[in-house]
């Protein structure tokens, strides 16, 4: 079973709230398996749950509430801090549950002068440690890190909820860190847990219900820590994207160049073709176009196009282009020059691949361009058509957006599917919106990420179009609708 991040935890438990299954629930079941683990345990007279403010700690109550049904067990519980400090909702409900269950003591830590409770330390038999799970931020501060002294002092069997408390769970390193005999970590091994050791002692992987698509499928999740932004963050900080399209048309360009603003991009220039460069420069005066010397993408600009392909973080190419020799080769040579790019429509003609080193590629084919890509027909049942895009990602290294009425989307490691958007998206244009809204999110953020998140942004906008117009929506319609979804 692979690992995963502390911070693709959050995401997956933020997506299981958008599908319906509370933060609570979870909950529930991590503090009932710790409960179970303890029970487990040959002497267990003696209980002692740690609690901190967040949900680490909600867990913890839960714990304390299933021990105290048991008449030979003394649960006892210390909070680090005040009851009013605790900070989340789900936690608080399970910390205010406990005035209910005959708990034997309940005490509230501010400082290490609280002499008598600290001897509740000596006297457990076992020691449940909730003070800090994935929400760990920076050093240990107190009361915590006093707590953490006073757990590693005594002789309790100490079992770790989700972390041992003041360990990185994203790189395993730890200062002040409880030094736990077992660890119950909830619904995957998180990557600072795998090395065994010991801070964790022996590490279980517990179930908690999370729901398959929550990790399956893109959502919310995915995509809120993107829209953070930095308060003092100045022009270009949130993207800088170049789009080189146009030539036989002047729309998808310009599409994909007003999606990548409203996704948020600081700066988007166009560089088009001398035929089209004004009309598309017309369309709107947030668009910045610099006029190339031909008819068509030609080689003889690829002086300009090497700085402008400096100037900014990420090209999304393809859009417009038309389909001839001189384009191709005029893409072979801009490519190498590209660290990030996304490669669309007429790009994916004639394309070479893998990618140039150094270049990291998202390809966006709709299933008639992944056949040409492949050779192959595409599979219609959703199984053998994600193998089909995985196996295609891993061999050409490149992170592949298969859109269809499900998404697919890999990296060659992982497949994910978006269940955004609608039928009413199949009107010519929304393939440019898409391009855009991933260029936008790839100067932010990985390219697999950028990929899943654009594909859900891109359907989401589509689905608040559809509700207002229907199967007459345009994919300025989708456009419009792009800061809805971006917004916090
Ligand atoms: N839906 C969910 O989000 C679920 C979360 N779960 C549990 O929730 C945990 C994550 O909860 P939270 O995100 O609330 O975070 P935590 O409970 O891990 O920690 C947050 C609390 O610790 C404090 N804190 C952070 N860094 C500190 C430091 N260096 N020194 C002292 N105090 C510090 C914060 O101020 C906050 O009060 C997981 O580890 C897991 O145990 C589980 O209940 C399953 C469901
Ligand atoms: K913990």
């Amino acid at each position: 079973m692979q690992s995963i991040t502390p911070d693709r935890m959050k995401a997956i438990d933020t997506n299981c709230t958008h599908l319906g299954l509370k933060g609570i629930q979870l909950m529930e079941n991590a503090g009932a398996a710790i409960a179970r683990k303890v029970l487990s345990l040959d002497v267990h007279n003696n209980v002692l749950i740690v609690a901190g403010r967040g949900n680490n700690g909600g867990d913890a109550f839960v714990a304390a509430r299933h021990l105290s049904y048991y008449d030979n067990i003394r649960a006892r519980v210390i909070l680090a801090g005040k009851a009013s400090g605790i900070r989340t909702k789900d936690a608080l409900e399970n910390f205010n549950l406990l005035k209910h269950c005959g708990i034997k003591g309940l005490a509230e830590i501010t400082d290490s002068t609280q002499s008598d409770v600290f001897q509740w330390f000596k006297e457990a038999d076992v020691i449940v440690d909730g003070l800090l799970g994935t929400g760990i931020r920076g050093h240990v501060r107190e009361p915590e890190a006093t707590l953490i002294d006073a757990i590693n002092t005594g002789n309790s069997y100490v079992v770790a909820v989700d972390t041992p408390s003041g360990l990185d769970p994203a790189t395993g390193k730890g200062e002040n860190t409880v030094m736990a005999d077992t660890t119950l970590t909830f619904h995957r091994m998180k990557t600072g847990l795998e090395n065994q050791g010991e801070f964790t002692g022996d590490v279980e992987v517990i179930n908690i219900g999370v729901c398959r698509d929550a990790e399956d499928t893109v959502n919310r999740g995915d995509l809120e820590p993107l829209l953070k932004r930095r308060i003092d963050s100045h022009k270009g900080q949130s993207g800088r994207v170049l789009i080189i399209g146009g030539g036989r048309y002047s729309g998808a360009p310009a599409l994909s160049a007003m999606a990548a603003l409203r996704t948020g991009a600081d700066i988007v220039t166009i560089a088009s073709p001398a035929n089209v460069s004004d009309t598309i420069a017309s369309f709107s005066p947030n668009l910045i176009v610099r006029k190339l010397s031909s008819e068509i993408l030609h080689t003889n600009d690829i002086e300009i196009l090497k700085d402008l392909i400096h100037a900014h973080d990420v090209v999304v190419i393809g859009m417009g282009l038309g389909n001839e020799e001189t384009i191709h080769q005029a893409i072979h040579q801009i490519l190498p020059l590209c660290k990030k790019v996304v490669a669309d429509a007429d790009a994916l003609n004639e394309l070479q691949l893998p990618p140039p080193e150094n270049c990291e590629m998202i390809l966006t084919p709709h299933p008639g361009e992944f056949a040409r890509l492949t050779g192959k027909e595409v599979e219609k049942e959703l199984p053998a058509r994600a193998k089909m895009l995985h196996d295609f990602s891993r061999e050409n290294k490149v992170i592949t957006i298969l859109k269809g009425k499900t998404d697919i989307i890999s990296d060659g490691k992982y497949i994910r599917q978006n269940y955004s958007g609608n039928a009413g998206m199949s009107v010519g244009g929304t393939g440019d919106v898409l391009a855009g809204i991933v260029g936008a999110l790839f100067c932010r953020t990985d390219a697999f990420n950028a990929a899943c998140c654009g594909a859900f942004v891109n359907g989401e906008a589509g689905d608040v179009a559809f509700a207002k117009k229907g199967y007459g929506l345009l994919a300025t319609d989708v456009i419009e609708h792009i800061t809805d979804i971006m917004r916090q």
